[in-house]
């Protein structure tokens, strides 16, 4: 798989893992928690049982696809097979995969349970129970299916639980379920990894969508999510783009899975540059090349503002993330400051002038490229004979106004107005109670190591640290 070396997280729980020890990991996002539970788990697998020996569960489909997809490639020589089992997807084709006998089952809760009642699934020969998203997964919308599950399972099964947020109380919440389990979290100054920058800008409701386009002139991110909350709101936003020209498309719950699948497929892929989504795609999904995150909308909560910005900044790589605050919500900003303990940057709203200069910058670039790549013999002839007739300078500036995006009209647009989000009372007990045991890694998280870029990132030998 290319890795050379494990990630903290990895190199701390896979020796755990190994032993069939309970585990809580929390460490920060893009860090290799899948293969941290992958690793270990497929090890201790037997290849030629017949019944399911391990369990993923995680909150999102597009995730269990995902986690099942790594694990099929950490387990390809041992021939371990993990199949995803989620909603949206055919039913009997699933009861078709799962009479090849996986050895591993990727499940959101709610399909799982509709297999359990089928007889389809049985889960009584389980080593391994892992809740990826630990705390999604137990939070209020999951807890009960969550239980309902673990009751079928032996009780001797291993289990582990992993996510880059994992707020005491849930943690406390998970003893209940496991056996001693070693606990592994990061500080709550290390919730984020430091190689996202982070940024936040004081915009008004109305004012969110020209901004938006704004930033985009100015910045022009290869890819980027942008963030909204609601079904809506990520609908209504996706067309407002789509109509100024920006390849977008939006994914939401409410969405077949067949689209969400096209959606998702076709970032992934670079065919879209703008995935548009609500928290659906917030946690655990690795695109590799995310190199700007938006919150057009502040984040409910810490760690949902945690696992959205975790989108980009993966792996080692640099990533920005940039959250839209409206004035009343500036208290909702600093509550999550106050959470992750680190402070976001303000910056000012860029200007039409600060947009225009960045698209010209744009078309500056693409003619440079050009120049660069070379092979222009076709052209040249031409070239010299409008040299004769014209000014060389007046020449490369038509140019470069072709090249350069309409300048955007700021008008017309409108988006349903969503209300602002209200500060709750800060909660700061949820991660600094406790001990952390972070011990070793000093090195992990400081910024210097990793600053690679592009796309030999992997082979770069210190970039975890
Ligand atoms: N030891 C390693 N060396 C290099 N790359 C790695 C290593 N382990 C994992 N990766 C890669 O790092 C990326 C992020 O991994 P992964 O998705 O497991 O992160 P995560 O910690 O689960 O993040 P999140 O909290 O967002 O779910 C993946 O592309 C994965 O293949
Ligand atoms: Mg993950």
């Amino acid at each position: 798989m290319g890795f050379e070396e494990t990630t903290p997280i990895q190199e701390k729980t896979i020796p755990y893992g190994l032993q069939g020890k309970d585990l809580i990991a929390q460490a920060q996002t893009g860090t290799g928690k899948t293969a941290a539970f992958g690793i270990p788990i497929i090890q201790r697998l037997e290849t030629d049982a017949s019944d399911i020996q391990a369990l993923v569960l995680t909150p999102t489909r597009e995730l269990a696809v995902q986690v099942a997809e790594e694990l099929n490639r950490i387990g390809q020589f041992k021939k371990i097979r993990a199949l995803p089992i989620y909603g949206g997807q055919d039913i009997g084709r699933q009861i078709k995969s799962l009479k090849k006998h996986p050895n591993i089952i990727v499940a959101t809760p709610g399909r799982l349970m509709d297999h359990m009642r089928r007889r389809t699934i049985r889960l009584q020969s389980l080593e391994a129970v892992v809740l990826d998203e630990a705390d999604e997964m137990l939070n209020m919308g999951f807890i009960e299916d969550i239980e309902n599950i673990l009751a079928e399972t032996p009780s001797e099964r291993q289990t582990l639980l992993f996510s880059a947020t994992m707020p005491i109380p849930i943690q406390r919440l998970a003893k209940k379920f496991m056996r001693d389990p070693q606990v592994f979290s990061v500080k709550a100054k290390e919730m984020t990894v430091p190689n996202i920058t982070q940024q936040y800008m004081e915009v008004q409701e109305k004012k969110k969508f020209d901004v938006l386009c704004r930033l985009f002139d100015v910045q022009s991110p290869k890819s980027a999510i942008v963030f909204g909350r609601t079904k809506r709101r990520v609908d209504e936003l996706g067309e407002a783009l789509n109509k100024r020209g920006y390849a977008a498309e939006g994914i939401h719950g409410d969405l077949n899975q067949a689209k969400r699948d096209s959606v998702l497929g076709k970032f992934r892929r670079g065919a879209i540059d703008f995935l548009i989504a609500t928290d659906v795609a917030a946690r655990g999904l690795d695109i590799s090349g995310v190199t700007h995150v938006y919150n057009f909308d502040i984040p409910q909560d810490a760690e949902g503002y945690v696992h959205r910005i975790g989108r980009t900044g993966r792996a080692g790589k640099e990533g920005l993330a940039l959250t839209f605050v409206t004035p009343r919500e500036i208290d909702h900003l600093h509550t999550i400051e106050a959470l992750t303990k680190r402070k976001m940057e303000r910056k000012p709203v860029p200007s039409i002038g600060d947009a225009i200069e960045g698209q010209q910058r744009l078309a500056v670039d693409g003619l440079l490229e050009v120049v660069q790549q070379g092979n222009l013999q076709g052209f040249k002839v031409l070239a010299e004979e409008l040299l004769g007739e014209h000014d060389s300078a007046i020449l490369v500036a038509a140019a470069l106004k072709m090249l350069t995006k309409e300048t955007i009209k700021e008008d017309a647009i409108k988006l349903t107005a969503e209300p602002p989000l209200r500060a709750k009372k800060s909660n700061n007990q949820r991660y600094s109670k406790g001990r952390p045991q972070n011990k070793g890694g000093k090195n992990w998280g400081k910024p210097g190591g990793g600053k690679g870029k592009g796309r030999s990132n992997r082979s770069s030998s210190n970039k975890w640290k």
